[in-house]
């Protein structure tokens, strides 16, 4: 299978400071590729290897099935890239920044109007961008990685400082380029909760190493059940449970333990109540996606 993007055993090191190792990433034509890593991880590196901005000693990556080393000017063309911050021209419009770009690029004008309306700017096209709110200026800076219409975009965390309503216009923005444009997108994020809802795949980094790669799907397969439990009293209740050597974690007003079947709950409701434990409430849940993503990265 040709992969849009491939690493493999991708190494990187700043000096003698390795920062990456034996990354092997599969992105395939279509996909939302979150890249999730707390900071410090090795995301940036990754993105700037990826674009050839840092170079990789070995050949060892391609995209489009092309090696980067070997033909990154014919590469590059089929890419759209936003790192971090966009740069935009903040005395000229959104159309301006836009045009601007377009000629530099050497692609024709006329797809300004389209790419405008893609990310939801056709309205403020006229207004000076240094007047447009964050989520505007993230959404210009998609728009400009747009032209040309690259088949793939990398996004290096292009949510981050948004406020609620930016982050969905981005997240509507991104599904609709997969959906309904044929895009590939490779994106950057240190948010389970803001990936879990895009992604269709998922690479989990940290400490420059790859932890995870699969669909949320598979993700999800590797969470735990639990069961929560709100009483009268936290400390007698963990005293019992430390009595009979039952493990447990601490959450808020709440104790966690690992949930085996409803037997065992039931008995453990029992078991507090006849040691006069006032038992509030006592459910079974599945472990969240962020304790999960925690419990991978500390692994
Ligand atoms: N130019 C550089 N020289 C030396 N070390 C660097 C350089 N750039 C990044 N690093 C280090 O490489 C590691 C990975 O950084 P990277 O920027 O790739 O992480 P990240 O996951 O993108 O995090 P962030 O979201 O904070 O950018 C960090 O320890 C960082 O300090």
């Amino acid at each position: 299978m040709e992969y849009t993007i491939e690493t493999k055993h991708l190494d990187f090191s700043f000096g003698n400071s390795p920062i990456l190792s034996d990354i092997n990433l599969q992105v395939k034509k279509g996909e939302i590729f979150c890249f999730l890593g707390h900071n410090g991880a090795g995301k940036t590196t990754t993105i700037k290897l990826l674009l050839g901005l840092l170079q990789s000693k070995e050949d060892n990556i391609s995209i489009f099935g092309k090696s980067i080393k070997k033909e990154r000017v014919e590469v590059l063309k089929g890419i759209g890239s936003l790192i971090e911050q966009p740069s935009l021209y903040e005395h000229m419009t959104g159309r301006e920044n836009l045009i601007n770009r377009a000629k530099l690029l050497q692609t024709p004008t006329s797809g300004v109007d389209e790419v405008l309306e893609i990310v939801d700017l056709k309205d403020s096209a006229n207004k000076k961008a240094g007047k447009y709110s964050l989520g505007m200026k993230q959404r210009l800076g998609i728009g400009l990685a747009l032209l040309g219409d690259p088949q793939l975009l990398i996004l290096d965390e292009p949510t981050n400082g948004l406020d609620p309503n930016g982050i969905l216009a981005i997240r509507n923005l991104l599904k609709d380029l997969t959906q309904n444009k044929g895009k590939t997108i490779f994106v950057s994020s240190h948010l389970l909760s803001e990936v879990e809802k895009i992604a269709t795949e998922v690479g989990i980094v940290d400490h420059g190493k790859l932890l995870f790669q699969g669909s949320i799907g598979e993700l999800s397969k590797n969470q735990k059940s639990e069961i929560v439990l709100h009483c009268n009293s936290l400390d007698i209740a963990k005293n019992l449970l430390d009595a009979k050597a039952i493990h447990f974690t601490h959450e808020n007003n709440e104790l966690i333990i690992g949930f085996n079947d409803y037997t065992q709950m039931a008995e453990l409701n029992k078991y507090l109540v006849s040691n006069n434990v006032d038992v509030y409430e006592i459910y079974h849940r599945k472990q969240d996606l962020e304790h999960l993503f925690l419990e991978i990265i500390k692994a």
